[in-house]
């Protein structure tokens, strides 16, 4: 616990909260992840997906978006401690935006195997 506050299950949970709604309003790459996640969800509704696959885009989904609150945590951080031009600073912030990507390739990837076979049996019924 640290020095400013009182312990209680729903501070703790409100403070969380307004961590990741200062992401949301802050970042665009967070509303941008948040939009996909939506319409990805959308999709599965209407393609009636498996409970397995509804549980690996929903794991997906999820990885992208902490990866992103992580990344801005990071951000914030950097900004703080070295406001001026610093190699290291700016790695440290490529690096916390590697992982971003490495959760987005995942997800991609996720989204494929999920949604590929389904499209070229609708497109079979086409052509
Ligand atoms: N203090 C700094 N010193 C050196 N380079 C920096 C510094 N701050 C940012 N950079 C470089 O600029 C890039 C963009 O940083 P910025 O703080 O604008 O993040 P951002 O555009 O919100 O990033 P993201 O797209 O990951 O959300 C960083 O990835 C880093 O390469």
């Amino acid at each position: 616990m640290g020095r400013y506050q009182r312990p209680g299950f729903w501070r703790s949970l409100k403070q969380a909260w307004r961590g990741i709604w200062y992401t949301c309003k802050t970042q665009g790459h967070m509303q941008f992840h948040l939009i996909a996640g939506l319409s990805v969800l959308c999709l599965a509704w209407w393609s009636e997906v498996s409970r397995s696959e509804w549980l690996m885009l929903i794991f997906a989904i999820g990885s992208v978006i902490s990866a992103e609150v992580m990344n801005s945590a990071l951000e914030i951080v950097v900004d703080m401690i070295q406001p001026n031009f610093d190699p290291l600073a700016g790695m440290a912030k490529d690096v916390a935006a590697g992982a971003v990507l490495v959760t987005a390739i995942q997800a991609i990837v996720i989204g494929a195997v999920v949604f590929f076979p389904r499209f070229f049996r609708l497109a079979s019924h086409f052509f």
